[in-house]
């Protein structure tokens, strides 16, 4: 095989003409800054003679006048290395790549490590409680960005985080289109949240959840919060016995749910979740739900489009009853996969929303009774316990 066939394609990142801070025509060579295709990848810079492609004017910047985030001292653009995110990766990525881009284009930052699940919550805080502007730059998938946030201040910040994904699913990321080029393309741009509320007895990971990370018995999301089926996938791939399996988790997690065979279950196929749902118009009273989702992205991958109105600061709802498995698959994930069609399906109810509460979560099987905040879920009580979804505040984003 030939090389240029074997060797995997590289991205391109920057151009620039080295000797001509004006960027006039004066005939001589850019430079092109790129990721190689290399697993983990590396800088790779090379020059670049005209005539020029088109598509890549668009990453034209000038070292010499880098944006005003990349112009911040040292002490306030920080990165975080998350080196338990996805296939442990992070360090590799940082080492080959980032490192050696920031220095090629001077830009001084301090760097941390992770340590702990606790490191990246204990990083925002002490960093965002300097009262500066700081640019963060965190690699790391879904959960480092929900840590992230709920390490943030309530009141207005003057930190933007730039998410460069290196976790297993990124649907933050995937959604919004970030990565390496928007570190020097992006601008700070405010996202929405919202906040779950939970009830006493709520559990994360097995601990109560006023013990967990959040020390509070609220989680703020920027992705999606969801009960029903949604929730049982994403918690279940974040359990140990799943999470290992890498990106395979979730599909291996939705065929034990849809045969009913999962966590121990008895294989009676896919059964409705029991709770009382409000603040959906869509729900109009009935107790069985299949799908339920408050969704503040438009997709979960670049084709997988779950709420197509879901964009530029609005939120939506997404709520099935009771539909049978297939009719799920058939349905929403078929649908996602097509654009977002499902949304105007006649068993879909969708809505701009503001929230909704769920109660008296009435299935044995705790799995049921997860709700889904990002890449995290908190097991509700049965019948007495309830959890609350509220779209408020909001964050910069580098974007
Ligand atoms: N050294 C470490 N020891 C223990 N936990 C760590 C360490 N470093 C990071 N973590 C934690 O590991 C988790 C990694 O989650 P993250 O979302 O970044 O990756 P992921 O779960 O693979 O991706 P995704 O959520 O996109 O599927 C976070 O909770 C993070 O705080």
């Amino acid at each position: 095989m030939a090389d240029s066939e074997s060797k995997p394609a590289s991205t391109p990142l920057a151009i620039f003409r080295p000797n001509n801070l004006n960027n006039d025509d004066d005939g001589s060579d850019y430079i092109l800054l790129a990721a190689s295709g290399a697993s983990p990848p590396t800088l790779e810079v090379s020059n670049l003679e005209q005539p020029i492609s088109e598509s890549l004017w668009s990453l034209i910047i000038d070292p010499a006048n880098l944006p005003p985030h990349l112009k911040l001292p040292a002490s306030q653009v920080h990165i975080i290395i998350s080196t338990n995110s996805g296939l442990k990766t992070a360090q590799n990525y940082y080492d080959g790549l980032l490192s050696p881009l920031l220095s090629y284009l001077r830009v001084l930052h301090t760097t941390h490590v992770t340590d702990s699940p606790s490191s990246i919550a204990e990083l925002t805080t002490k960093i965002t409680s300097n009262g500066v502007e700081n640019l963060i730059i965190l690699l790391s998938g879904d959960t480092g960005v929900t840590e992230y946030i709920n390490a943030l201040p309530i009141t207005p910040q003057k930190t933007t985080v730039c998410v460069l994904p290196l976790g297993t699913a990124n649907a933050f990321a995937s959604a919004h289109g970030l990565g390496l080029k928007t570190l020097l393309h992006g601008k700070p741009t405010l996202f929405p949240t919202f906040t779950a509320t939970f009830s006493p007895g709520s559990r994360e990971n097995g601990q109560p959840l006023t013990e967990s990370l959040t020390k509070t018995s609220s989680i703020r999301g920027c992705v999606v919060a969801s009960y029903g089926f949604h929730a049982s996938i994403v918690g279940g791939s974040e359990t140990p016995e799943y999470r290992k399996h890498g990106i395979n988790k979730f599909k291996m997690v939705a065929e034990e749910v849809m045969k009913g065979t999962f966590l121990g279950g008895a294989g009676n196929g896919f059964q409705p979740y029991n709770a009382t749902v409000k603040g959906v118009e869509a729900v109009k009273g009935g107790t069985k739900h299949s799908y339920l989702m408050l969704a503040l992205v438009d997709r979960m991958e670049p084709t997988f489009v779950i709420s197509p109105k879901s964009r530029d600061g609005q939120v939506w709802a997404l709520y099935t009853g009771d539909i049978s498995g297939k009719d799920l698959i058939d349905t929403l994930i078929m649908g996602a996969y097509a654009g977002g069609k499902h949304v105007e399906h006649e068993v879909v109810g969708y809505e701009e929303s503001k929230g909704f509460r769920i109660e008296k979560m009435e299935d044995k099987e705790p799995w049921k009774r997860w709700i889904c905040v990002d890449g995290r879920f908190v097991e509700v009580p049965k019948d007495e316990g309830w959890a609350e979804v509220k779209v408020e505040g909001g964050f910069n984003v580098l974007a």
